[in-house]
């Protein structure tokens, strides 16, 4: 049995994941700005945290917020044991992970986001057995966007999220040019790699929210 998400299947309000978080005040500000979900790096990344100390922020994490582990070509295995040791309720996998690995996930109970990178073929929401499909840059985490303008992103279902390079001043654009059920952010909100900025995190939720 798939637990209940805790997101709308609605376009609006836009979902928005801020993700990279190590630090309780990381997280208090995400919560209070309005972010709907929140993620935390379990792959080498100067984002990177173990699971007790995701475990110790997920504890202060309201429920409507989705507490997201963020993985990058991991064993299924250490997937399994750091989500459960941390208490997470979603996994993002960046990878090349098949059908088999994500059905095993799923009878665990976790939201699954799928991490694609955009390339000649746009992926749709759901082939792995997903709940959400995220499309990055070619590279996670480094602050690139890609061209988001390029070509037609309609065939990435209902569930998409865009990520890869944004920030406050160009979440808005990248709404408008693309319509994704949700946006993704993690460099974009820090003032030097892997230390996050209060002030740029509440810019990006409002931002995004159609906000100055
Ligand atoms: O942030 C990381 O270091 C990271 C490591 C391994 C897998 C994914 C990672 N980050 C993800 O990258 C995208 C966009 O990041 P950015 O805004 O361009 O910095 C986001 O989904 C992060 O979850």
């Amino acid at each position: 049995m798939r637990q209940a998400r805790a997101v709308s299947d609605s376009h609006d309000p836009l979902f928005i994941k801020i993700c990279g978080l190590k630090t309780e005040r990381d997280v208090d500000t995400a919560v209070e700005a309005g972010a709907d979900a929140i993620g935390f790096v379990f792959s080498a990344s100067p984002r990177r945290i173990d699971a007790s100390t995701a475990a110790r922020l997920c504890d202060r994490v309201p429920e409507h917020v989705l507490t997201v582990g963020v993985f990058r070509d991991e064993p299924l295995d250490d997937v399994r044991s750091l989500a459960t040791d941390s208490g997470i309720r979603a996994v993002q996998l960046h990878g090349p992970e098949d059908r088999g690995y994500y059905d095993d996930l799923a009878t665990g109970g976790w939201t699954l986001i799928r991490a694609a990178a955009f390339g000649d073929s746009v992926p749709r929401c759901g082939e792995m057995g997903e709940d959400m499909l995220l499309l990055d840059a070619p590279v996670p985490g480094s602050g690139i966007a890609w061209d988001w303008s390029r070509k037609t992103l309609a065939g990435a279902g209902e569930r998409w999220i865009l990520a890869g390079g944004l920030t406050p001043d160009n979440v808005r654009d990248a709404v408008d040019a693309t319509r994704p059920w949700g946006v993704d952010v993690s460099s974009g909100v820090e003032q030097s790699r892997g230390v996050k900025d209060p002030a740029l995190i509440a810019a990006f939720v409002k931002a995004a929210r159609g906000g100055n």
